[in-house]
């Protein structure tokens, strides 16, 4: 084996609990190409969610519900070739796993298997027991998701705040406890008030990843395209913008319509 290329410690699913011992924060975002998981890796951030947010940010739908397992794959697999150190977790999406136990095995090892990702994510709580049951004993690693899960929209017709009512509190609670006692190795947390999100935290062994759920929890997920700028009418208050790409690309590309336009671009430099 080459040693010379590895002097960063990849992340593992066991790293990430030993994290949350330590009370070390969890970062986490999300990638859908080999370009920007290269950036994402390359900062050092921990873990890299191949969303079916890719549904909304890379093809327009205006849900996560129509992506397909096979583009999640497709993205996955070129998030995989981009990466050195951080923990590649792939959502599986609407319809590849609600029907029964067995098809969610079977597309969870579609995942595994056709874009060598290293865990899955998937929506829900009891409702999804036995599936989840299903993939853990077949040795792939599951991350759970609770509170605001986008693939029930319908269910729910807003994406209004999850769990602020004592039943819906209860519900979450108990969900998160039952996914740490299945042996799922995170979990992540959307939209829910922070207080609760907190207690959820220190009422369970494995990290909670929030978004939208306060800093009592032990680490952060954003949509990568949110927090760089570029998608521009969603926002949310737990959005914080690094960057504001939308408008620097769109002075950029004026700027080259200008300069095709004009003739300045290319100049005598750039051309043989
Ligand atoms: N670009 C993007 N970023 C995301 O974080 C994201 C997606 N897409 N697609 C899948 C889900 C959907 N998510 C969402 C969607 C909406 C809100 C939200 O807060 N929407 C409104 C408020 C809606 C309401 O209160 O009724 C907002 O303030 O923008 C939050 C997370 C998170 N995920
Ligand atoms: C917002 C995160 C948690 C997600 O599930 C996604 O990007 O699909
Ligand atoms: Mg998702």
């Amino acid at each position: 084996m080459s040693t010379a290329k590895k002097q960063y410690k990849r992340v593992t699913v066991k790293s990430l609990v030993d994290m949350k011992q330590r009370k070390e924060k969890i970062s986490m975002l999300t990638a859908y190409d080999y370009t920007m998981a290269k950036i994402v890796d390359g900062a050092g951030i921990d873990v890299i969610l191949v969303g079916d947010s890719a549904s909304n940010v890379m093809a327009g739908h205006e849900t996560t519900l129509p992506i397909t397992l096979d583009q999640m794959i497709y993205h996955a697999s070129s998030v995989i070739r981009g990466i050195d150190r951080s923990l590649v977790v792939v959502d599986l999406p609407f319809g590849s796993y609600q029907s029964d136990p067995k098809e969610a095995l079977r597309s969870a090892i579609r995942i595994m298997k056709e874009s060598g990702g290293h865990a899955v994510k998937l929506e829900g709580g009891k409702e999804v027991k036995d599936s989840i049951k299903r993939i853990l004993n077949a040795g792939i690693p599951v991350m759970g998701h609770l509170g605001l899960t986008p693939q029930s929209i319908y269910k729910f017709g807003t994406y209004t705040v999850r769990a602020k009512e004592e039943a819906e509190a209860e519900k979450l609670k108990s969900d998160a406890k039952m996914l740490e006692k299945l042996g799922c190795f995170a979990v992540v947390l959307e939209k829910v008030p922070a207080q609760l999100a907190k207690e959820v935290a220190e009422s369970i062994s494995i990290p909670v990843i929030g978004i939208g759920a306060g800093a009592g929890v032990d680490g952060q997920v954003l949509v990568v395209h949110d927090m760089i700028g570029m998608t521009h009418e969603f926002n949310p208050r737990f959005l914080r913008r690094y960057l504001d790409l939308y408008s620097e690309m769109t002075q950029a590309f004026k700027q080259y319509n200008d300069d095709v336009k004009s003739g300045d671009f290319p100049n005598a430099e750039e051309q043989y």
